[in-house]
């Protein structure tokens, strides 16, 4: 919070800043002040001094009932101010409404009221508010109304498009996740991240909303006599204009003085936010590891936490399939590491076994079985429980992991209270609990503050002390360590080694880095072009791996003592666009033992051995003991 007050602080002391609180004051300050100290000479008529011009007792004159034009200029600050605040208020609170709603409704008909949003906001407001007018009435309270709905599409457009742009963040994928309901998901994650922006835009709209309704007042549509703003000053004082200027002269300085205080505001309170994110948006370390020494072995793997046969992810939009009859199993206690280049389809693999795959992907599979349970034949509700209780996901950045408008404490607890049912303290206990279990300094204390507060080794202890709040039988990490420097990662690495070891939980681990697999998995899946290409223990992984493109990732792991004289060993060419596939094996353009057979036909992913299965015509003949003969294939 220190941060936030001496960045506002700085942006006050400059010019800008100091003119605008100067006018700011000013402008309320006469609001609340005037109307008590000039309420009666800016209201009594005083027919002996009708129409006069600047004397000492009148200081720019008076109007033609006699009253002082001053006084009633000031006086006026007051329903003028307020008219435009209770304006602004009304708006934003439509606006806020109308673009958090398409989040809340369903596809189509949020798709609808988007439309219709960004068709009212090409219409220029003063235009639809005298539209409006027609319907409301005139008089003040139809003025605030008309000009209102008239502002509202412009907040409900702001609202939308920074609410998209939240909804993409990974704390708002693990809400879903743990089917936290979309109303709450809007309410608790995505409008308390879009306040600032909201703020900004509705302090510089109370200065335009103050120049429209002095619009309205002056064209009849808005106060009426007896009441008074400055529009309606203006408008009685332009019949007079040439005998006493100031009638008309005072209410529009009034008007032009105001208006330009608060977009002044409005500019002040963007540069206090845009100086704010600045600074949250501060570049992190991303360092890889230097070395793969080979894992611990977790143990001995328990019951199949997860079965998935024949996966496929297509996209039938782009006619694309990135996923293409992947099949693996987990088992309790076991951790399995998949690895691939970017784009190999790890991420959309685990997001299908979470029932996360984007709309408009389609998953397929003849088995999903999470804990027992096939989840595609699940009733909806059924199938949130159990993804919701046996399930839990741990995110390459624990900067956007981690909600930074909700307190830790609370959106651990959350997970207990939306799936298991706790009542807000038990739940709250049980997350201070599971902060300690992530070894959390201070867990009480840390509970209460923001994930702001925390290092980014602490936000991801605190993302995997979330996953165990509702004890998960498999937890899916994906790049959980890819953020982090080097020492941060070797502690997330052993605290889900001790995660695994201790709740007997299944763990499969995600990442681009075959290094840091190495460190954690005992099994490794190797994806490449949407499939498995090989399995392997990690163990074999140094020195017995089958498939050229698992050696060249092994052989492109940067070691401490190499010659560093000599390049690094890379792969040549990247690997094929799921639109573009190659019809033979998709690793054989950028394969060294690749021949014109390999180009023309895919090798099928046949078993070589226990745990071992490898996609390749030409796999070493030493590898994986014995062959299996179960589904081996042979060219030709
Ligand atoms: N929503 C989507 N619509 C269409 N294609 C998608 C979508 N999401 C992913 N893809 C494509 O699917 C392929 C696999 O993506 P995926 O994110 O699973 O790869 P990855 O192996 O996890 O890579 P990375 O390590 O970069 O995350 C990529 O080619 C990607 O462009």
């Amino acid at each position: 919070m220190r941060r936030s007050t001496s960045g506002r602080a700085a942006v006050l002391r400059t010019p800008l800043g100091i003119s605008t609180l100067v006018l700011l004051v000013a402008v309320v300050g006469v609001a609340v002040v005037a109307p008590l100290v000039l309420g009666s000479r800016a209201e009594t008529i005083d027919v002996a001094a009708m129409d006069q011009g600047m004397s000492a007792q009148h200081l720019f004159g008076t109007d033609p009932l006699g009253r002082d034009l001053l006084a009633r200029t000031l006086v006026a600050t007051r329903l003028s101010v307020v008219l435009a605040v209770i304006t602004t208020v009304v708006a934003a609170v439509v606006g806020v409404l109308a673009g958090a709603l398409p989040f809340v409704l369903g596809r189509r008909l949020g798709r609808l009221l988007v439309a219709t949003i960004n068709l009212s906001v090409a219409f220029p407001s003063l235009l639809l508010a005298l539209f409006l007018a027609m319907i409301f009435g005139v008089g003040a309270q139809g003025a605030v109304l008309t000009l209102a709905l008239a502002m509202a599409p412009g907040f409900a457009r702001l609202t939308h498009s920074t609410a998209a742009a939240v909804a993409g963040s990974d704390y708002i994928a693990a809400a879903r996740l743990l089917r936290v309901g979309r109303a709450r998901i809007v309410l608790r994650h995505i409008l308390p991240n879009i306040a600032e922006p909201l703020v900004v835009n509705a302090t510089t709209t109370v200065g335009t909303a103050l120049l429209s309704l002095s619009g309205l007042s002056y064209l009849g549509f808005g106060v009426q006599a007896p009441d008074y703003d400055w529009g309606r000053l203006l408008s009685d004082g332009l019949g007079s204009i040439y005998t006493t200027p100031a009638a008309g002269l005072l209410p529009c300085a009034a008007i032009v003085v105001a208006g330009l205080t608060f977009i002044l505001a409005g500019e002040v309170a963007t540069q206090v936010v845009s100086g704010r994110s600045r600074r949250r948006g501060t570049a992190r370390r991303v360092v890889t590891a230097p070395v793969a020494p080979v894992a611990e072995d977790t143990g001995p793997a328990g019951d199949v936490v997860l079965r998935v046969e024949d996966l496929t992810v297509t996209f039938p939009d782009r006619g694309t399939r990135p996923v293409r009859g992947v099949s693996f199993e987990v088992r309790a206690g076991e951790v399995v590491g998949v690895v691939g280049e970017s784009g190999s389809g790890k991420s959309l693999t685990a997001a299908a076994v979470g029932a996360l795959v984007p709309h408009p992907g389609v998953v397929e599979a003849t088995r999903l079985d999470l804990a027992g349970r096939d989840v595609r034949r699940l009733g909806r509700a059924e199938r949130d429980r159990v993804l919701g209780t046996s399930l839990a996901t741990v995110f390459q950045d624990p900067m956007s992991a981690l909600n930074p408008a909700v307190r830790v404490g609370l959106q651990l607890a959350e997970v207990s209270r939306v799936h298991q049912g706790l009542s807000r303290r038990a739940a709250a206990a049980r997350a201070v609990d599971r902060l300690a279990a992530v070894d959390i300094p201070s867990p009480e204390r840390r509970a209460r503050e923001y994930p702001g507060t925390f290092s980014g080794g602490m936000r991801q202890r605190a993302m995997i002390g979330m996953s165990l709040m509702a004890e998960p039988s498999l937890i899916i990490a994906d790049e959980p360590t890819t953020a982090l420097d080097v020492t941060v990662q070797q502690g997330v690495l052993a605290l889900l080694r001790d995660v695994v070891r201790q709740r007997n939980a299944a763990l499969l681990f995600i990442s681009h880095d075959i290094a840091v697999v190495s460190r954690i998995a005992s099994r490794v899946l190797v994806m490449y072009a949407g499939q498995i290409i090989e399995e392997l223990p990690v163990s074999a992984l140094v020195d017995d791996a089958a498939h050229p493109y698992t050696r060249a990732l092994v052989a492109s792991i940067p070691d401490m003592g190499m010659d560093r004289r000599l390049p690094l060993a890379t792969i040549d060419g990247r690997p094929p666009e799921p639109d573009r596939l190659p019809v033979g094996c998709s690793f054989a353009p950028r394969c060294p033992l690749a021949d014109v057979g390999c180009a023309e036909q895919a090798p099928p992913l046949v078993a070589i051995g226990e745990n071992r299965r490898v996609a390749c015509w030409k796999p070493p003949s030493d590898v994986g003991g014995p062959r299996s003969t179960a589904g081996e294939g042979g060219r030709g």
